[in-house]
């Protein structure tokens, strides 16, 4: 059995204060966390700060980090230095580090690689553009992204991976994948994984949606037998709307 997964990633929004004022808000509603796992994805700067509210169960995710251990890299940061920070997932390979940032999938690869051997959890994020998807090849794309962001890694090393899938169309749009969709795409990258790393591996694995999740969809997407949780955006930056998403169970 899974246990459902939703983590808040805020993307470049929110300075130290409004987040820690955020995280202490989304505690003090009181989600059971026995229920759901659930976390945040500060920036780097906010990361040390928001540690100091959050229990060792709490998700606390890196939004990215670089693939070498140290050295001549001015403006990156590392994997070392989010864990000194308190961080104990980072999330690769999002859509806009892909499309905007021009990250390749050897590039995150890499960066998956490096996350995994320093012990960090990952959320490997994987989802096609609005062309691939009328052009009938999402799934050839989706699947392609996981081979290549897995490359290198063994069973043991996909005990710290969660894959969110997040279709790019639907992602700050208002567009959402139907509850079909997005099980039709789960169900697809499951049973790649299977084939790659065999059915109990497969079954272990979470796999979140993510694109335009909010209080009125996650519980028909969260009733998909293969979506396992969420990945969510803008609706992760108010207490209120997180907190709805965070209690789907009741
Ligand atoms: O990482 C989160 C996704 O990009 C979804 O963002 P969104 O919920 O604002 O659509």
């Amino acid at each position: 059995m899974r246990k459902p997964l939703i983590v808040g990633n805020w993307k470049m929004n929110l300075t130290i204060s409004e987040g820690v004022n955020l995280v202490n808000s989304v505690i003090d509603a009181g989600i059971d966390q026995l229920k759901v796992d659930y976390g945040f994805a500060p920036s780097f700067v906010a990361l040390g700060e928001i540690k100091k509210y959050l229990n060792d169960s709490h998700i606390l995710a890196a939004q990215n980090i670089y693939f070498e251990d140290s050295g001549a890299f001015t403006g990156e940061v590392s994997a070392d230095m989010v864990i000194s920070a308190g961080a104990n997932c980072v999330i690769l390979g999002h859509s806009e580090r892909r499309h905007i940032f021009k990250e390749s999938d050897e590039i995150i690869n890499k960066k998956v690689r490096q996350a995994v051997d320093k012990g960090l959890n990952v959320i490997l994020c994987v989802g096609e553009l609005l062309e691939e998807r009328e052009a009938g090849c999402e799934v050839e794309t989706v699947l392609r992204q996981v081979a290549l962001g897995l490359k290198g890694l063994n069973s043991d090393d996909m005990k710290k991976v969660v894959i969110a899938y997040e279709p790019v169309w639907a992602i700050g749009t208002g567009k959402t994948a139907s509850k079909d969709d997005a099980e039709t795409m789960h169900r697809e990258i499951r049973s790649f994984v299977s084939k790659l790393y065999g059915e109990n591996i497969a079954n272990d694995l979470r796999i979140l949606y993510g694109g335009s999740v909010k209080p009125e969809n996650i519980k028909e997407l969260m009733s998909a037998e293969n979506v396992d949780g969420a990945l969510v955006g803008g609706a992760s930056l108010k207490a209120e709307s997180f907190v709805k998403i965070l209690k789907f169970y009741e």
